[in-house]
């Protein structure tokens, strides 16, 4: 069934006429296998997600924890190429409704051109991108050209970020602003820490653009209480990533299934 993507801003305009939050899941593409990512796109897509994230696997991910590491590291021994991740996105984004999300790591976009990488994105019906190894120096040239080719690349602000910093990453986001809750790497903890009410009070001083969440959020009631402090999105990978991981590929479909479910109760609530 072929449906029409919106762009990550109209997505996050109508979930704001809606006075919604959204619920934006994480995976590793072929973890445990591409087919079961396919179906794990479709299944979160009519489970809650609101956007979904997917992950092409690289061998260095170093903003990754070890449950998202292992997931790629996973990817690529069962010999998973950039060119297959593609293929996949091509033939599953037309029966998603959720715009989808694309995680690379800057080197493989460098290594084979900036334009052409942007332009294939495109043409397989991705809507956003996320660098999280993207220098805000060299974020113009990737903005510029992604611009042309009709694709939002979504920024990160870390915990850390001084507030010029901040500024500027806010500007040249695209999409929504990805708000990373901890400092270190993605993974789950056991609590989200009160100081992500004052990050995302301080952003939402600094910006109108939609903020979405992330890192260390894998409970139903952590993302409750995200959304409840103003986030526009809450971003849940690890959790997710664990699931597939730690089962047959059927029973990984139907934890996360339940947990998107869960999940995207707990930010309408
Ligand atoms: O895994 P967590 O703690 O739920 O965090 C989301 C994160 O996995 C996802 O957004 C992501 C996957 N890889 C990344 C690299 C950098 C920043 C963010 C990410």
């Amino acid at each position: 069934m072929k449906t029409k993507t919106q762009s990550i801003s109209e997505c996050f305009q109508t979930l704001k006429g809606r006075g919604e939050c959204a619920l934006i899941p994480f995976i590793t593409a072929g973890d445990p296998d591409l087919e079961t990512t396919t179906k794990a796109l479709q299944i979160l897509d009519r489970s809650g997600a609101d956007l979904i994230e997917l992950g092409i696997p690289y061998s260095d991910p170093l903003a990754d924890g070890p449950v998202i590491q292992a997931a790629a590291t996973r990817a690529l021994a069962r010999g998973v190429t950039f060119d297959q991740v593609l293929e996949v996105v091509s033939d599953v984004v037309p029966t998603l409704k959720a715009p989808l999300i694309l995680f690379s790591y800057y080197n493989p976009i460098l290594y084979r051109g900036i334009r052409a990488v942007l332009t294939r994105f495109a043409d397989a019906g991705v809507k956003g991108l996320v660098v999280p190894d993207l220098p805000l120096e060299e974020a113009q040239t990737l903005l510029d050209i992604a611009a042309e080719v009709g694709i939002e690349i979504i920024l990160l602000v870390a915990p850390t970020s001084r507030s010029e910093r901040i500024q500027a990453i806010a500007e040249k986001s695209q999409g929504f602003i990805y708000l990373v809750s901890v400092t270190g790497v993605t993974g789950v903890r056991s609590q989200v820490q009160s100081r992500v009410q004052t990050l995302i009070a301080d952003l939402k001083n600094s910006t109108d653009k939609p903020i979405g969440v992330g890192f260390g959020i894998s409970e139903p009631k952590q993302a409750q209480q995200i959304a409840q402090w103003g986030a526009n999105a809450v971003i849940v990978g690890s959790a997710f990533v664990r699931r597939l991981a730690e089962n047959s590929p059927a029973q990984g479909l139907k934890e996360i299934e339940q947990l998107a479910q869960d999940l995207k109760a707990a930010v309408s609530s």
